[in-house]
């Protein structure tokens, strides 16, 4: 299989952003132009509930769509990649959020983005993806992915952790502060960048950690790795929880431990092909603005 390409272009799943009985009007706008192309639109279950329509099983839809439709903001489109990784599908994030840095697709540009799609003129990148899992002190253990982020920090606020890391085994470095993001670079640009991380081209194959307001005179810099290093952390002393993608939460109890790898598959994001990603740092995060 052509990763690169879609296959075919004759069905598409969509997610709405929850809780937006509202984008009812806009998502049968963007159901019409795509049946008007020939494409058959299937909505999730969820989606469908929320503006009082009947919908598709969310794993039926994955497995039958030729890509899958996020219609939100960055934060619909990170769950719809996670939820629907298991299918490999290409995802497009269809701006009806507010920054919409991941979800580059205006609701205007959704007639060209299709004319676009028929003439072969997108892009799908490849993003790497966490594969992480916790192992608990009782011996259980959840599975996770992320696009973004795995964060491990304090359920309550104020209140400090003790984050142990080890890298390829080698225990490296204890943080005692607000907590440590463990970033890809799809997320170098969300949390990571407000800790104070570098921002890291997203086809790099490195993950990014970076301490939130680490309690020392020592300066805990951000440290880059190669994606193909496995980390390992644990916490001691205070309560904690692992936060994925800012959507997910775990408890984290002394004893337990999280694993993180980079996932065998990488995440396919669909694009338009002229989408350049210093332009998007430029408009979405004012990059280099001088009245910022
Ligand atoms: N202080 C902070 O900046 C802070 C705090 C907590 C979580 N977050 C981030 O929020 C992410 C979850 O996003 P959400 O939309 O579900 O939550 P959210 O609604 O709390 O929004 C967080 C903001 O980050 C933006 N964002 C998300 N992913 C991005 C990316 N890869 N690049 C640039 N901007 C991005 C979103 O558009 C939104 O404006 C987490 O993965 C985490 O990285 C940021
Ligand atoms: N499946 C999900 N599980 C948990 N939270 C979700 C899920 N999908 C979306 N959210 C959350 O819903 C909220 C709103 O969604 P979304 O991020 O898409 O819109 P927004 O906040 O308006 O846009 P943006 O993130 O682009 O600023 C976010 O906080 C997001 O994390």
């Amino acid at each position: 299989m052509n990763k690169d390409r879609l296959q075919k272009i004759e069905s598409a799943g969509f997610v709405l952003k929850p809780d937006s009985p509202e984008i009812k009007p806009i998502f049968q706008e963007i159901r019409k132009l795509f049946e008007e192309r020939g494409i058959r639109v299937a909505l999730a279950e969820r989606s469908a509930a929320m503006i009082g329509e009947r919908g598709t099983p969310f794993e039926k839809m994955c497995e039958e769509s030729d890509f899958l439709v996020s219609l939100g903001g960055d934060g619909t489109l990170l769950s719809l990649v996670r939820r629907s990784y298991p299918w490999h599908k290409p995802v497009v994030g269809i701006n009806a959020g507010n920054l919409g840095f991941l979800a580059d697709v205006t609701i205007e540009e959704v007639p060209i983005f299709l004319d676009q799609l028929f003439d072969g003129r997108y892009r799908i990148d490849c993003r790497l993806m966490i594969a992480g899992h916790i192992e608990k002190a009782s011996g259980a253990k959840v599975e996770f992915f992320a696009l973004n982020d795995v964060v491990v920090s304090s359920p309550i606020p104020s209140k400090m952790v003790i984050v142990n890391a080890s890298i390829e085994e080698e225990r490296f470095n204890t943080y005692r502060g607000d907590g440590l993001i463990i970033s890809t670079p799809t997320g170098s640009t969300a949390y990571n960048l407000a800790a104070g991380g570098p921002v890291v081209y997203p086809l790099t194959r490195a993950f990014i950690l970076t301490p939130v307001l680490a309690h020392s005179l020592t300066n805990q810099r951000p440290l880059v790795v190669p994606a193909d290093f496995a980390i390992e952390l644990d916490t001691e002393k205070y309560e904690a929880i692992a936060t994925i993608d800012g959507q997910e939460r775990y408890e984290i109890e002394e004893g337990d431990r999280v694993f993180i790898s980079v996932a065998k598959e990488d995440a396919r994001l669909l694009h338009r092909q002229e989408r350049n990603y210093f332009s998007v740092l430029r408009d979405k995060l004012h990059w280099g603005d001088r009245n910022w």
